[in-house]
């Protein structure tokens, strides 16, 4: 895997979290986008070599959603970049980790993506991402 390409954090409302952090990191949010897939809105920042993104659910049945209530506002997950999503997906599932799609799925920021299920992972949920060339 390569570098942290991104820190997922679950939010209940952009409107109000957006601003906050373009204070907290001193920085301007570069790029909003809605991934219907995640039932997702997203709000990006750019640090050093690593993104944050903020995550609104769109949908009631959205893990961004469910991860919510049980757990509120905070970081929901770390993703890593890869150079072959396909291949590194095909080495986690050979070493034991369990995917939570068997394909790639469109995300956010020009990526695909892949997450894995958390209980193996010491509680961490992992994303996978690749940038669509
Ligand atoms: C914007 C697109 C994309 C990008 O380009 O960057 C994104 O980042 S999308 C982000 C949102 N999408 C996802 O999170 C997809 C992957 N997640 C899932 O498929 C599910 O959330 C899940 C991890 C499989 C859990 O779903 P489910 O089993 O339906 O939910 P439960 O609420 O019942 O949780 C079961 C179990 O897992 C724990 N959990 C859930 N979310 C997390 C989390 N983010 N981090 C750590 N642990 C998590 C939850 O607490 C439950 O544990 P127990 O209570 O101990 O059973
Ligand atoms: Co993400």
């Amino acid at each position: 895997m390569l570098n942290v390409e991104h820190i997922g954090i679950a939010v209940n409302s952009l409107e109000i979290s957006v601003p906050l952090f373009e204070k907290l990191l001193h920085t301007p949010c570069y790029k909003r986008e809605e991934v219907t897939g995640e039932a997702v809105q997203t709000a990006f920042f750019q640090q050093g070599s690593t993104k944050i993104e903020l995550l609104e659910a769109t949908r009631p049945e959205s893990p961004i959603a469910r991860f919510l209530d049980k757990k509120g506002e905070g970081i929901h997950h770390i993703a890593f970049e890869v150079a072959d999503i396909e291949a590194e997906m095909k080495r986690l599932q050979e070493e034991g980790f369990v995917l939570l799609s068997e394909t790639p799925k469109r995300g956010a920021d020009n990526k695909l993506i892949c997450f894995l299920h958390p209980k193996n992972t010491n509680g961490v949920l992992i994303e996978i991402c690749q940038e669509i060339r």
